[in-house]
């Protein structure tokens, strides 16, 4: 279980951007944060994935505090993180970027002593073909497959994405989006995603946050926090709510 109480932070010289924050991620879901730029949507997917410390209250992962119980490298055991910006890595070969994500389990004493099925990660993203092609000539599509295949091999119980689908074009949106939602269901993987558009937050979400300013002012279902109201007060937009066969859909006025 990963929850969080009442957490406070400020990026150093500023008031406090997340104040008295609570927050517990649905098991074997898909969450989606969402909120305008700037609510505090990365602050705080960095705050449950220890790549920040609250100043105050504590984030806990199987009832234990995540600063203070766990280390960086037992950490990524159970969390693995798809960041936004990945160019520092782009001369590796598929391959050997994948490989990258059995370090939380190796350390200078013991070899990786259990390594994971990384040949059957690949060819379940279709990535076998490539894996001899550095990163940086693949297309955005094939990279953030990639990306997602060096998380899986962490075997996490917890896969957080930031903004997953921001640089790929609507197909490869849809087809990413559609794989995560089969790697909840296969796997009982708990996703936690901060997406922008509020129509795939409908369609691929369990569970929504919304966030503004810092606070979160909505939580649940997809509907019961996507209302034409609340999306109103929160990203001043006008819309209604419609329902398609393919499910609920927003459409703006
Ligand atoms: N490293 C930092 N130092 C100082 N301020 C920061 C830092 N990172 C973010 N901020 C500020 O904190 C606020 C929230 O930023 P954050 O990136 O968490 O929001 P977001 O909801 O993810 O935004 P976006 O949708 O634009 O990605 C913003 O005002 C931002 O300028």
């Amino acid at each position: 279980m990963l929850d969080a109480q009442h957490l406070r932070f400020a990026y150093p010289q500023q008031a406090p951007l997340i104040d008295d924050l609570s927050l517990t991620i649905p098991e074997h879901q898909i969450t989606t944060l969402l909120g305008p730029n700037g609510s505090g949507k990365s602050t705080l997917l960095k705050l449950l994935t220890r790549q920040l410390s609250p100043q105050a209250g504590h984030v806990h992962l199987a009832g234990q505090d995540l600063w203070r119980a766990y280390s960086a490298q037992s950490a990524a055991q159970q969390i693995a993180v798809v960041h936004q910006h990945h160019e520092l890595y782009d001369e590796l070969t598929v391959a050997d970027l994948i490989q990258l994500g059995r370090l939380p389990y190796q350390s200078s004493l013991f070899a990786d002593p259990a390594p994971a099925d990384t040949a059957a990660i690949m060819a379940e993203l279709q990535l076998t073909a490539l894996a001899d092609r550095p990163v940086k000539q693949l297309s955005g599509g094939q990279a953030q497959r990639v990306w997602l295949a060096l998380a899986l091999n962490q075997e996490p119980t917890y896969l957080f994405l930031d903004e997953p689908t921001t640089y790929l074009d609507l197909h490869y949106q849809t087809e990413f989006l559609r794989l995560l939602r089969q790697l909840n269901q296969q796997r009982g993987l708990t996703i936690v995603m901060i997406l922008h558009d509020l129509n795939q937050a409908l369609r691929y979400s369990d569970y929504c946050c919304l966030l503004d300013h810092g606070q979160l002012v909505a939580t649940g279902t997809p509907q019961s926090v996507l209302t034409p109201a609340r999306v109103k007060t929160t990203f001043q937009l006008e819309c209604d709510l419609i329902t398609t066969k393919y499910g609920p859909v927003l459409i703006q006025a």
